[in-house]
């Protein structure tokens, strides 16, 4: 499927078109079916795109928003994801928003994943926006180089919902979406920022190891065009 490069000169600028162009889509979501969902991405490249969001004028009561993946971290954990994303984009206008986590209070990690599953299947199918993140390591969700579940994770054939991945860059344990969760949005995107992540994606595209790099999934087999936002 194609992918879209849409450059801004800064990030503020990106963050503030990114934000418009999600919010119409949910307004769209909305008004032709009811409700409207997002998945979005941590760390740290979103967290402007997340304020503009929260601002936009839409009718957040019937958004849910999840998370694309998580740490097995609770809430309160300075590298939570769900941290991230109630600190700056839940709130505002979007205070209004249903969220649904990924990360539950389990003596295992594989039982989280089962009620994240089970809690996600709620969410109307496919998501109508995806906001993917790519980390230096060519990750994006917690499909990480070499992780443990990897290839189950990027199973296109594969079910819906949330797996399990370890490996080495990852640090904690992940939860994560799998591809064919995420790869048929209605809006599918990918933000990135800084001239070290056009480098990372550019390696991406000249090469086909998804175990090294997988981006390289998302590039180049998912269901979605793939609308890449960057800004230096
Ligand atoms: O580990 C993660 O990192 C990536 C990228 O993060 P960034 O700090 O380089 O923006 C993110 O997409 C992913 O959701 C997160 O769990």
């Amino acid at each position: 499927m194609a992918a879209n490069l849409h450059e801004f000169p800064d990030a503020a600028t990106l963050a503030a078109a990114l934000a418009d162009e999600v919010a119409a889509r949910l307004a769209a979501a909305i008004r032709e079916r009811g409700s409207a969902s997002i998945a979005v991405s941590g760390g740290s490249t979103p967290k402007r795109f997340f304020e503009t969001l929260s601002t936009c004028d839409i009718d957040w009561g019937k958004v849910t928003v999840t998370l694309v993946d998580e740490r097995f971290v609770p809430a309160d954990n300075p590298r939570s994801n769900h941290l991230l994303v109630a600190t700056h984009l839940l709130k505002d206008r979007a205070a209004a928003a249903k969220f649904i986590p990924l990360y539950y209070d389990c003596s295992s990690i594989y039982e989280a994943a089962v009620i994240a599953t089970e809690k996600a299947a709620g969410i109307g199918k496919p998501f109508d926006v995806v906001i993917l993140g790519m980390g230096t390591d060519g990750h994006t969700a917690s499909f990480f180089p070499h992780g443990n579940n990897l290839g189950q994770a990027l199973d296109l054939s594969g079910p819906r919902g949330v797996l399990t991945m370890e490996a080495e860059g990852a640090g904690e344990e992940r939860l994560t979406f799998s591809f064919a969760s995420l790869s048929d949005a209605r809006f599918l995107a990918l933000h990135i920022e800084g001239q070290g992540k056009k480098d990372v994606l550019d390696k991406a595209k000249a090469g086909s190891d998804e175990t090294e790099m997988p981006i390289r999934a998302v590039l180049n087999r998912a269901q979605s065009p793939l609308e890449i936002y960057w800004a230096p």
